[in-house]
């Protein structure tokens, strides 16, 4: 078997034109999306991250607003900066480029933006809503990963999801949907053991380790639908996923292959949700009229 490859870079292109679309409905309401994009340091991954996410925007016609702060800025600042942009009711979306600096908590930043405007939807009220099956906000990796399903019609119901790695970005809130579709879920992570047995039982497996080409072929049941979240710089500098691109491919059904899998797919959900809170915002515009 040779897997097909899912293309991240196509799906997110399709999805960014249909969003052009509704960015131009809004306009005519006189609203133009609007997106705070918060970068602390000067991680050079990061860097690249937040850069793609300007040129996303500006493509889809999202104002972004381009704040950077030094390494050095405290907590406190950091939050006092955000509640400005809370309080600003121009501003549909907030996002702060993870990761931060030592010195600041990731939970309380998460936890000070407004849940209304949580476009990366880590706040614990918008993950709460998640596994209530009730989404409001949903975290963007994932949400990109479940397009590649809806896009190619992979059933998940009944299927069997094996997930490697907890994280709050991604392992975790990649359960709940993986759940909230119906299917049987398994989180792996660095004390599970004889990871492998899982791995091989998984219709549908998820790599999101952060260690270079850890899946390999043996890993993989066949036929299996492998998705590779991993984005590592080899020794040489390359991009390498967290799956072992070749060996994989060769008994998987399909595929996400790293680059152009489920980055470029991240980027484009955080403008779908973008989009989607401007036009809540009209709808709360339009209740409050229609009440008056
Ligand atoms: N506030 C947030 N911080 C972080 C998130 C997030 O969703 N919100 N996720 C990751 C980083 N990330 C988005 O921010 C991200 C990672 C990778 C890509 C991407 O398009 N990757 C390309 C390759 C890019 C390269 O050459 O390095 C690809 O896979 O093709 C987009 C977004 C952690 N932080």
């Amino acid at each position: 078997m040779v897997a097909k490859l899912l293309d991240g870079k196509e799906l997110s292109k399709e999805i960014r034109n249909k969003l052009e679309q509704r960015v131009k409905i809004l306009k005519e309401k006189g609203i133009i999306p609007k997106l705070v994009v918060i970068l602390v340091g000067e991680d050079e991954a990061s860097k690249v991250y937040v850069r793609n996410k300007h040129r996303a925007a500006e493509k889809v016609g999202i104002k972004t607003i381009d704040i950077k702060f030094p390494k050095n800025i405290t907590e406190k600042e950091l939050l006092l900066h955000i509640k400005k942009y809370n309080e600003d009711n121009s501003v549909h979306g907030i996002l702060v480029q993870l990761p931060l600096p030592k010195q600041i908590s990731e939970e309380k930043i998460t936890c000070a933006i407004e849940p209304e405007k949580d476009v990366d939807g880590f706040h614990p009220v918008n993950i709460g809503h998640l596994f209530m099956n009730n989404p409001h906000s949903l975290p963007c990796t994932p949400h990109g990963i479940m397009q590649f399903f809806e896009k190619y019609k992979l059933p998940i119901a009944g299927k069997n999801v094996v997930i490697v790695g907890r994280s709050n970005i991604v392992g975790r809130p990649m359960a709940a949907m993986m759940l909230n579709n119906d299917a049987t879920v398994t989180v792996t992570h660095s004390k599970t053991k004889n990871l492998s047995e899982f791995t091989r039982q998984a219709d549908i497996l998820i790599a999101a380790v952060g260690r270079a080409s850890f899946i390999k072929k043996e890993d993989v049941k066949p036929g299996a639908v492998v998705i590779d979240v991993g984005m590592n710089r080899n020794g040489e500098g390359k991009l390498v996923g967290d799956v072992e691109q070749k060996g994989v491919a060769e008994v998987a059904s399909y595929l996400t292959p790293v680059p152009g899998g489920v980055g470029p797919m991240t980027i484009a959900m955080l403008m779908e949700q973008t989009v989607k809170f401007a036009e809540r915002s009209v709808q709360i515009v339009n209740r409050k009229v229609s009440n008056s």
